[in-house]
């Protein structure tokens, strides 16, 4: 459905590139999201997909057709693109079914109001048709811009931050609401986000972007855990580099006990090479409490978080060792508090190997 081939992409008033290289695929039906820090390109590749800038080099394909290279573009109303504003860009003076029909008057009256109907059945807003937007509720305001962006039946439905106007408690549940709409109209839409929670709530495929490189495009599970750059490993989800040796039996030693390294996988120009040390991630739910394990570690801080608690704790191999800092993601009833020890094993399906 979309297909983005090595883009570059340059302001007029920068000697730099403020996208490069940027690659990625979407298959019809799928959510991508484009997450990354501020500033690193994510809402200039959204404009160049809805066909606002134009590429200094690669292409952008929608639906088998090139639409934005370097020598062509199609501009962006012939495009069949909707888009979903931070601020949902309502017309304030158009009811809801209003908004909605906005982008329908090539329809007769009759076939714009079911279409109307039938998205105001899916964003659950029926009941408010013939409401204002200053009288509803962000939440509320939110659907409506999406009823908006999907009722001409676009190829393609950018999302840019629909969240950051929305009380951050209920952005993580309303992320998981409109995928359910998005998937309910068969839409193909791409968010942008700098909040991985969102990412992972929505998207089927995460495109990570850092300093206008793509880092790497993935299922939120991919990412999580087999990042492939330590910053995607430090941008995504908690977690700790744990010193590992690799010793002459091809076995990684840490402080937490040794593992073999046969199925384990390389980043960032991390060797295989034996005697080698180097860092192995790991994330707060690879830590198990085990209070059979020979490993002790002591609490130096804790963060409740109703079903389960995560511990940060430091662990050393003898009481003159360097203390080794970790996280631990323990089921809330395993209560512990600061300066307790408890212990612990590591439990993990995926060694992901990084320089030291
Ligand atoms: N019109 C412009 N002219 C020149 N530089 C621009 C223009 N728009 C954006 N930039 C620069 O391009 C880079 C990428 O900006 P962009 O808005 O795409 O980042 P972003 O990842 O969306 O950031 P944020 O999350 O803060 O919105 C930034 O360095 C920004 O200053």
């Amino acid at each position: 459905m979309l297909t983005v081939r090595d883009l570059a992409i340059s302001y007029a008033t920068r000697n730099d590139k403020v996208l490069q290289n940027v690659t990625f695929h979407l298959e019809p039906g799928q959510i991508g999201c484009i997450l990354g820090p501020s500033g690193c390109g994510k809402t200039t590749l959204l404009r160049a997909i809805a066909g606002f800038i134009q590429p200094l080099a690669g292409e952008i394909e929608l639906d088998g057709k090139v639409v934005s290279s370097s020598n062509a573009m199609l501009p962006p109303n012939q495009r069949n693109i909707g888009m979903v504003f931070q601020d949902f860009a309502l017309f304030p003076h158009m009811t809801v079914a209003e908004n909605i029909a906005f982008g329908l008057r090539a329809m007769n009256h009759s076939e714009s109001a079911a279409r109307v109907d039938e998205l105001l059945a899916l964003v659950e807003l029926s009941t408010y048709k013939d409401v204002y937007p200053h009288a509803l509720s962000g939440g509320q305001q939110q659907r409506v811009a999406l009823a908006r962006a999907l009722a001409p039946k676009p190829k393609l439905v950018l999302l840019d931050e629909p969240f950051s106007n929305l009380d951050s408690a209920l952005r993580e549940q309303l992320a998981q609401d409109v995928r359910g709409m998005l998937k309910a109209a068969g839409a193909t839409a791409i968010m942008v986000t700098h909040d991985q929670h969102e990412a992972f709530a929505m998207a089927d495929q995460v495109a990570v972007l850092q300093d206008a490189k793509m880092q790497q495009v993935g299922t939120p599970y991919e990412l999580y855990h087999q990042p492939q750059t330590t910053f995607v490993a430090g941008f995504i989800g908690e977690g700790v580099m744990l010193e590992a040796k690799l010793n002459a039996s091809g076995r990684l030693e840490t402080v937490i006990g040794d593992f073999d390294a046969e199925h384990a996988t390389y980043c960032d120009g991390a060797q295989a090479a034996k005697g080698q040390t180097l860092q192995l991630l790991v994330r707060p739910d690879d830590i198990v409490h085990d209070d059979s394990s020979r490993f002790k570690a002591i609490v130096v801080n804790r963060h409740f978080r109703g079903a389960s608690i995560l511990y940060y704790l430091t662990i050393s191999e003898s009481d003159d060792d360097q203390c080794h800092p970790l996280l631990c993601l323990a089921p809330s009833h395993h209560d512990h508090q600061v300066g307790e020890s408890f212990g612990i094993r590591l439990d993990m399906d995926h060694l992901i190997l990084f320089p030291q």
